[in-house]
């Protein structure tokens, strides 16, 4: 639909006649009626991680593990609010820190995933949320023990640039090289599980780079077909962070990404977080955006702290303006619930709630 060449041109050029252009193609080439979000808690297990980003605002030195009582407590409120989702998203590679170990030992756990494994079994159980899991680098066993439990997974590729690992952003992360992230998310296609990755705009990568990064991704769906949804994110400046000073990304230049990935990703949603895009979104709906993610109406985005979610009835009428509709979703994407893509536990939690109907 559109070749690298012809890609990094439109993102180097500065006429605002072929973003015109593009918008009128895709236009033209995309129908739809509805843009999803999915009523979501965050659940952030820990704050500690391996890794140092640049640009994280989340990751903290101290030993953090939440207790069973607290997350359940968050769940069942979230629950009570009609939220669909139990979002688990924390640091890499918690148990290599030794007094996470520990605590995890006096519960009687062996790692920090076999606790995880039970707080979502559990929230299959007892509530009527579905776990999606995002908590950095995963080896193929571990993705297929989560698997049973989880109604789809997540891992930002970020950028699919070795060079940013020499740079403010990755240098302190091995867990962001590109060639363990690829592999955990070719690992997941070959387990067949209803993916989400996106890449994070603003953190000194260049245009060549997106771009490439954009078709690393279309290469990995075109062999496993599971990616439901690419988030296009844009880079938030905090202070405190080692890119404190590092510019965001304009709202033209967010545009111009989300006009790409819409036309290199052809048939995989592309979203972007409503509460980080809160004057712009509803013109990156005019560029082909499908979703506004997960949104919550208890907890924070513990990523962006600052950042408040819209209301749904704010989402509603940034939609509605645009003559589209708004609708809920779960955290696996329709064309995925099946006996193919989810485990038998989650398949039948869906099945018994009726929602496949929905
Ligand atoms: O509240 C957030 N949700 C984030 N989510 C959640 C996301 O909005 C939803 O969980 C998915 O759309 C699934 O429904 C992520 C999920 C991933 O798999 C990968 C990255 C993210 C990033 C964020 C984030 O920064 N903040
Ligand atoms: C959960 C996801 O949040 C993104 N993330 C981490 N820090 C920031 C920031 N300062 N601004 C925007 N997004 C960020 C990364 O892409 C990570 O993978
Ligand atoms: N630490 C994981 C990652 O960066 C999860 C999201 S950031 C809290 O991939
Ligand atoms: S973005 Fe994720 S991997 Fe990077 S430091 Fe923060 S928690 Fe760790």
């Amino acid at each position: 639909m559109i070749s690298r060449e012809e890609a990094i041109n439109f993102l180097n050029s500065t006429s605002s006649k072929d973003i015109l252009d593009k918008l009128a193609q895709i236009n033209n080439t995309f129908k739809r009626e509805y843009i999803t979000y999915s009523k979501n808690v965050f659940i952030p297990l820990s704050k500690w991680c391996r890794n140092k980003c640049g640009y994280c605002i989340f990751r903290e030195d101290k030993p953090s593990l939440m207790k069973p009582n607290e997350v359940k407590e968050i769940l069942l409120k979230g629950d009570k609010l009609g939220c669909r989702e139990a979002l688990f998203t924390f640091g890499e590679h918690v148990d290599e820190n030794k007094e996470i170990k520990e605590q995890l030992k006096s519960m009687g756990y062996d790692s920090i995933l076999e606790y995880l494994y039970d707080l979502e079994e559990w929230t299959l159980n007892n509530t009527s949320l579905l776990p999606h899991t995002n908590c950095g680098i995963l080896n193929y066993d571990e993705l297929k023990m989560l698997k049973e439990v989880n109604a789809s997974m997540g891992l930002m590729l970020e950028n699919a640039s070795e060079r940013l690992m020499d740079t403010v952003a990755h240098k302190h992360s091995p867990g962001k090289h590109p060639k363990l992230r690829i592999e955990m998310i070719e690992n997941a296609g070959k387990l067949k599980i209803p993916f989400t990755t996106g890449l994070l705009i603003g953190i000194g990568e260049t245009n060549e780079e997106i771009v490439d990064s954009l078709f690393k991704i279309k290469e990995i769906h075109e062999k496993y077909g599971h990616i439901q949804e690419v988030i296009i994110q844009n880079f938030r400046a905090k202070r405190g962070i080692p890119m404190e000073n590092y510019k965001e990304p304009s709202p033209i230049k967010m545009l111009k990404v989300i006009i790409l990935a819409k036309l290199i990703l052809d048939g995989i949603s592309i979203q972007i977080p409503p509460n980080l895009n809160r004057e712009t979104g509803q013109l990156f709906l005019l560029a082909g955006v499908d979703d506004w993610g997960g949104v919550s109406p208890l907890t924070k985005d513990y990523v962006n702290p600052e950042a408040e979610w819209p209301e749904i009835r704010e989402l509603r009428e940034w939609t509605e303006e645009l003559g589209l509709k708004l609708k809920m979703r779960l955290p696996v994407y329709d064309k995925y619930i099946s006996e193919e893509w989810l485990s038998e536990k989650v398949y039948n939690k869906i099945i018994e709630m009726g929602w496949l109907k929905e």
